[in-house]
């Protein structure tokens, strides 16, 4: 297809936190236009303005207002090209099958199809080499048009971007620890009560370390010889420990690595970090990141309040790059967990399938 055309779009889950990001981020994105929204029954037949609690600092997009929320089935969203969830997990796996097999592209945010052999699980300035299932995945699932691709949990987004510049540039690593400091926005809203959070920290986010753990080797991993399957990572061993912190946006997490030969200077682990391009820049795809990592030069950071906009939510910052008395070397970053981590992540990959023919 020509990548000039506009692509109409249909946001699942629209009225959540990642529905909001998704519906400013494709506002103003001249490859898309919102073409139809979708959320629960609570919600379905409201004009979006009350069907939503707005709570992105940038106005509701006007063109939006009025638009009439429907609920999340296939009928209701005849002539999108493109349909971007933010659905809840409890009911993502249902629904975004049925668009899937409805022949819709679907790009998802939810956990549920994350770790099947035969989807992308795409940090999109990471491992879009993974869409080379996606012909398998049509063959196998019997889809003529449709198919899905998901990106990662939000904290795993910002690891493996620094982790995949390391791989690529120095060779395999054998083993990560990461302990991540997370947004009360990863929750969605309302979220984590104020009287939990405020002055304190949660040392538990369910489910998030074994996510954590098992992603990134299927990021950081490849794909069989004949597109049938991702092939996770085998000797890479990650740990991840995982809070919640009182920060609204931005996850920050404490990274230390071992490689698995030897390992570089400090100062060559900086220079491949600030050197690292991927695919989607290569493409000109409108929201891939000028940088896809900035090394912030001050000693102090990143910061989620000063750093989390760094290549509007895009990049991933990286400080505090130094020696690890235990394993190789030891530094900090930060990801805007609703941009790269959730729906800016989804919005490239679309970029990018479009650019490559997919859609
Ligand atoms: N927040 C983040 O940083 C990240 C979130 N994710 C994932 O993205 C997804 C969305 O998260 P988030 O936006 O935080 O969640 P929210 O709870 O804020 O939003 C959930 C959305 O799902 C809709 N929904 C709930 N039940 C149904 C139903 N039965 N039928 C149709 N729609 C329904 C809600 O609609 P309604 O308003 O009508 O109830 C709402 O639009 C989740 O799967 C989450 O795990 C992934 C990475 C990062
Ligand atoms: N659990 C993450 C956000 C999220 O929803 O992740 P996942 O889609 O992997 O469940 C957080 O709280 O910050």
């Amino acid at each position: 297809m020509s990548t000039d055309r506009v692509l109409k779009a249909g946001v699942l889950g629209a009225t959540g936190t990642v529905g909001q990001r998704f519906i400013v981020l494709l506002a103003q994105n001249p490859m898309f236009s919102i073409h139809a929204l979708g959320a629960s029954e609570r919600s379905a037949g409201k004009a979006y303005v009350l069907a939503t609690k707005w709570k992105m600092s940038e106005q509701l997009p006007e063109e939006v207002r009025n638009v009439i929320v429907h609920p999340c089935a296939p009928e209701h969203f005849g002539g999108c090209d493109v349909i971007f969830s933010g659905l809840d997990a409890s009911v993502a796996g249902d629904i975004e099958k049925a668009f899937f097999e409805a022949d819709f592209a679907v790009f998802s945010n939810a956990k549920n199809y994350r770790m099947h052999p035969d989807v992308p699980l795409c940090v999109p300035v990471v491992n879009t080499d993974h869409y080379a299932v996606v012909a398998g995945q049509r063959q196998a699932r019997r889809l003529k048009r449709g198919f899905i691709v998901t990106n990662s949990n939000c904290s795993t987004s910002g690891l493996v971007v620094p982790l995949k510049a390391l791989q690529d540039r120095f060779g395999a690593l054998q083993r990560v620890m990461v302990t991540t400091m997370q947004a009360v926005s990863g929750a969605g809203y309302p979220g984590v009560a104020s009287l939990d959070i405020l002055d304190n920290v949660v040392p538990l986010i369910p489910g998030e370390e074994l996510k954590m753990e098992e992603e990134v080797l299927k990021i950081l991993g490849g794909v069989a010889a004949d597109g049938a399957a991702c092939t996770p990572l085998t000797d890479l061993r990650v740990s991840a420990t995982c809070n919640r912190v009182p920060v609204i946006d931005g996850h920050t997490e404490c990274v230390s690595v071992e490689f698995a030969g030897t390992p570089p200077s400090i100062e060559e682990i900086k220079q491949c970090l600030r050197e690292y391009t991927c695919e989607v820049q290569d493409l000109g795809c409108f929201s891939a990141p000028k940088h896809v990592i900035y090394v912030a030069e001050d000693e102090d950071r990143p910061q989620p309040r000063l750093d989390r906009n760094a290549g509007n939510g895009m990049s991933v910052t990286v400080g505090r790059i130094r020696k690890c008395p235990v394993f190789h070397v030891k530094f900090t970053l930060l990801v805007h967990n609703t941009v790269l981590g959730a729906a800016g992540a989804s919005i490239l990959n679309a970029e990018y399938a479009a650019k490559k023919g997919y859609i």
